[in-house]
């Protein structure tokens, strides 16, 4: 008898070991030892005789090395993935794909344009997947009828974008994206696109004008539905739950008489005095919303500004359900955020490279990616304990494997959503604690994956080459540092908390995975060593002070290494996740930057908080481009433009760093020798070279963008401060 093999099953996705890994694990150990030289000659030094620079030149280096060291987890490990959405239907009916629930959040209609929510909505709504299958959920913290108007128009605008976009096969799902690429005109094309525009007018009209004109509302339903915002006394920290079902998917059809998604509109009811927990509380009340209606095992997390750029993701996530891939406990599928709009040289480091693109590659050859908070499919389940220990939810019907029977346009089913919307639902529960996302820090992100991997869930980093999200940058310094103060107070809560990474964390998830997580949540603690080094070493090079070792003693080559190895690796990582020099050389400024600023704020916000003397909430990244500011962005320009304090540490430092570099140009010349000075020299030219932008912001420039001589005055007071303290610390 012959048998036939089987035949071999279509690939889903593979792993390979970044090769990489190899050159890493001996780099470090090469650095590793060129440490040890260091703080050997450190601590001999200190033996020896100690001053105050040679104390907070050591602290430096110690808090510099500990960066250093933890963040080598992410380098011992990497991994590349593939996937293979196109043979997904060879093994599955596209009618047993499983059902997904999509959650879009927004918070604020005036920073985040409704019409950017509407694009993000419908690009997810036209996914490659059966349209019943989809439900998409927005969470309106703003409270908005402006919000809920902009929806209201883009449930009647998908009836024709959805399929437009099957029929034309379109890439590019996301209307706005797709109107600005050279797409075919046809009749049908320019119809649908001026669809598109008179929908953008209403909603930019309605959205500048505060308000909804009559003639804008088309139905007695649709008057009947905005009425709620109009009793009185609803404001956005005020206001009674509204969930309205704009889609229905046993109902609605499209313009060809298929379904279309559910699309649904949730604001939770807020009161003044009961807490709401920021974005994750908006989610938690989706998660339970959404377990009322539909109760998806996939859930998938976006922010407004974040479409849709690819419309295979959906498949593309179900060749790595756990049953399909190596990672039994795989709780979560991350998507990088990645970006459209920045400029050349990514001024503001908005790509967050290592953050987003870098090192999720490195934890995902350990147990995956941290969360980011968008961009990422989740099973419902890890919402609910770990992988053998759930956490029953008080209702039945919120449980993972509550099967939804009933209209989610009933009267029963909308009872109980509006039940679960409600701001003191969550008191006695385990909310936020140990169910759903967490609470308790600004960064809910990074909190809720850390806290999932401590209950022994795993991830998985999906970066295919097209990009499956596209998001929104700050276009202006002040914002673009003003988010990472809110990162930096988010990470501080977790770093000081009883869940802390550095105790509870490594022991949960193991040394490499835990180590990855203390990382991110001590960075703020770079703003130590970096504020030393811009400072220090300047301030006495005004007074010609040497304080490194001189070019000929062998500490100065270990002090090159040093420096050249961690740039030029940096670099290396940076360049090879499709990076150019150019941009690199922003991001580094960025890191400079954040640490003399953001990192520095944050902390102090997070101590005084800590102390009780401010509270401090989400503040929201503005999402709107003024014209002018944006024609400076593209450009390449930096956006100061307000007297910020956030710049003043900057400006101190660019300042002090130029003044410090020429007088120690004389002192050279006078010496006719550079020797003792040349790592001060060298510092202060490197602090001149990242301070460019400010000089011109503060002397060349005209435009409303320049640095408000307010914030220069400042800062040549406070450093004329400084200075003068500085002869009570450093002598010669
Ligand atoms: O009370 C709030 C505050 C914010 N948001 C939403 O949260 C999202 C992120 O806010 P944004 O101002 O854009 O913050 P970013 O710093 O750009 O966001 C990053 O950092 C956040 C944590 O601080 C994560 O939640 C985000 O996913 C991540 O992209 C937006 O969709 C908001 O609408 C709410 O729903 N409710
Ligand atoms: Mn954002």
């Amino acid at each position: 008898m012959k048998t036939t093999a089987p035949p071999p099953k279509p690939l889903l996705h593979s792993v390979i070991p970044s090769q990489r890994r190899h050159f890493n694990r001996l780099f470090a150990e090469v650095y590793a030892a060129a440490l040890l030289f260091l703080f050997y000659h450190h601590i001999l030094s200190l033996l020896h005789s100690t001053t105050i620079t040679s104390l907070l030149l050591f602290i430096s280096d110690v808090i510099l090395a500990y960066m250093w060291s933890t963040y080598q987890a992410f380098r011992m490990k990497p991994v590349h993935r593939q996937s293979f959405p196109e043979n997904l239907q060879k093994i599955l009916d596209p009618r047993d794909f499983p059902a997904m629930d999509i959650f879009i959040c927004t918070a604020d209609p005036y920073k985040e344009p409704p019409i950017d929510l509407v694009n993000t909505a419908l690009s997810v709504m036209a996914y490659d997947y059966l349209a019943d299958k989809l439900s998409v959920y927005v969470s309106d913290d703003g409270g908005s009828e402006l919000t809920m108007f902009a929806l209201m128009e883009a449930a009647k605008f998908g009836k024709l974008w959805l399929p437009f976009c099957r029929e034309n096969n379109v890439a590019d799902r996301c209307p706005d994206a797709y109107f600005s690429t050279h797409y075919a005109l046809s009749a049908e094309t320019s119809e649908i696109k001026m669809m598109y525009e008179s929908m953008k007018i209403k909603i930019e009209n309605v959205v500048e004008r505060g308000k909804i004109s009559d003639e804008y509302i088309s139905s007695e339903e649709e008057r009947k539905v905005l009425n709620q915002y109009w009793s009185k006394d609803f404001s956005r920290q005020n206001h009674p739950t509204v969930i309205q079902v704009l889609l229905n998917t046993k109902k609605d059809v499209d313009s060809t008489g298929g379904p279309m998604p559910n699309l649904i509109y949730v604001s939770r009811e807020k009161r003044k005095t009961t807490p709401h927990h920021f974005k994750a509380g908006a989610l938690n009340a989706l998660l339970r919303v959404s377990a009322t209606m539909t109760n998806s095992p996939i859930v998938l997390t976006l922010d407004c500004d974040m479409y849709s750029n690819d419309p295979l993701t959906a498949q593309r996530v179900l060749c790595y359900l756990p049953n399909r891939s190596n990672r039994p406990n795989c709780g979560y599928i991350q998507f990088p955020q990645r970006y459209h709009g920045l400029n050349e040289a990514d001024i503001y480091a908005s790509e967050h490279k290592h953050e987003f693109r870098v090192n999720p590659l490195g934890m995902d050859g350990l147990n995956g990616p941290n969360y980011v908070g968008t961009g990422c499919f989740f099973l419902r389940r890890v919402f609910f304990g770990g992988p053998s220990l759930y956490v029953r939810p008080e209702i039945p019907e919120l449980g993972p494997d509550h099967v939804v029977d009933k209209p989610i346009d009933g009267r029963e089913v909308s009872g109980l959503a509006h039940r679960v919307a409600s701001c003191n639902y969550e008191d006695l529960t385990d909310w936020g604690s140990k169910m759903g996302f967490r609470y308790g820090s600004l960064v809910e992100d990074y909190y809720t994956g850390y806290r999932l991997k401590c209950e022994a869930w795993q991830a998985i980093f999906c970066d295919p080459i097209r990009p499956a999200f596209l998001g929104d940058a700050p276009i202006s310094l002040n914002d673009a540092l003003g988010q990472i103060k809110r990162w930096s107070i988010g990470l501080l809560e977790v770093a000081f908390s009883k869940y802390s990474p550095m105790t509870f964390g490594i022991r949960a998830m193991g040394p490499l995975m835990g180590l990855c997580y203390v990382h991110y949540a001590f960075w703020p603690i770079r703003s130590i060593p970096i504020t030393i080094y811009a400072f220090v070493p300047s301030l006495a090079l005004l007074r010609g002070i040497p304080i490194f070792p001189e070019v000929y003693d062998p500490l100065f080559l270990i002090y090159a290494f040093l420096f050249l190895g961690a740039y030029g690796q940096d670099c290396l990582d940076f360049m090879s996740t499709q990076g150019t020099f150019q941009r690199w050389w922003s991001d580094q400024r960025m890191w400079l930057m954040w640490s003399l600023s953001s990192f520095l704020f944050g902390s102090i916000e997070y101590t005084m908080k800590r102390l009780g003397m401010a509270t401090h909430g989400f503040n929201i990244t503005s999402k709107v481009m003024d014209d002018e500011q944006s024609k400076r962005y593209d450009q390449g320009i930096f956006e100061f433009g307000v007297p910020s304090p956030m710049f003043v540490p900057l400006l101190m430092a660019a300042i002090l760093n130029l003044i410090a570099f020429f007088s120690g140009f004389v002192y050279v010349m006078k010496e006719r020798s550079i020797d003792s000075l040349f790592m001060q020299m060298f510092i202060a030219g490197f602090g001149v070279m990242n301070g460019l932008p400010f000089y011109e912001a503060m002397v060349l420039r005209r435009d409303k963008g320049r640095m408000p001589t307010k914030t220069t005055i400042t800062s040549i007071l406070l450093l004329g401060l400084i200075y003068g303290l500085s002869y009570f610390v450093l002598r010669n």
